[in-house]
């Protein structure tokens, strides 16, 4: 197509419809520059989410990417879900927490660029079996240095554990490689849950 000067198209088209084609041209650029700088600021963050089972991982996962917990059943080996938050686009492998599937969990470890570990913050019997699942993956080496999240779910539920009972029970103050925060949740009525999302937001920044 021949590119004319504003002048000559407006003797050609009118003022009205020079105005119009040369509005569209512009949205047509500004379109193109915004799909260009889009592709380029989005950034991209593979987490896994494991522990034993009935700990909430699955509730947590709809509640992130709905904004709203819905029903589970035991999970039969791994769901994955891809979300956006900001400008991280999230892929999340949920891996069932029966002993069955837990052999998984490792290699899942060593996929992503962070790891959720969620425990059942109400259910204190559980916390040796969940200590050393955990610590088989740190001393395996499957998490490194990735960053790492322990969720203290259910916490609506009373009573629960809380931060130094669970750290000291999951041993985290002998973990010193693996960069580890705790927070407690509830994913079932969203508590906190602004406040993972923002670290994962900060974790993918890096
Ligand atoms: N009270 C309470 N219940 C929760 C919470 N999060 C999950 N649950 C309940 O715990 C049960 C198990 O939740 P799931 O999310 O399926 O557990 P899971 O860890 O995915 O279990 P597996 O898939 O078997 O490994 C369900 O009945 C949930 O509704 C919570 O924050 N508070
Ligand atoms: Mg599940």
């Amino acid at each position: 197509m021949k590119l004319l000067p504003i002048n000559n198209l407006t003797m050609q088209y009118g003022l009205s419809e020079t105005r119009r084609l040369f509005d569209s041209m512009m949205s047509s650029m500004s379109t193109v520059l915004r799909k260009l700088t889009d592709g380029f600021y989005t950034k991209k963050l593979d987490m896994v989410i494991i522990g034993l089972e009935n700990s909430g991982k699955s509730t947590l996962l709809s509640a992130l990417t709905n904004g709203h917990a819905t029903d589970t059943v035991p999970t039969i080996g791994l769901n994955v879900k891809v979300f956006q938050k900001g400008r991280i686009q999230m892929k999340c492998w949920d891996i069932g927490g029966q002993v069955q599937y837990r052999s998984e969990w490792s290699q899942y470890c060593k996929g992503c660029d962070v790891v959720l570990f969620v425990v059942d913050a109400a259910a204190p019997q559980k916390l040796s079996t969940a200590r050393k699942e955990l610590h088989k993956l740190l001393d395996g080496g499957s998490i490194g240095s990735k960053p790492l999240l322990i969720l203290a779910n259910k916490i609506d539920i009373k009573p629960h554990a809380g931060e130094s009972k669970l750290i000291e029970e999951l041993q985290l103050n002998y973990v010193s490689e693996t960069p580890w925060l705790v927070l407690p949740i509830s994913a079932l009525h969203v508590t906190n849950l602004d406040q993972v999302v923002e670290w994962l937001t900060e974790q993918g920044k890096n």
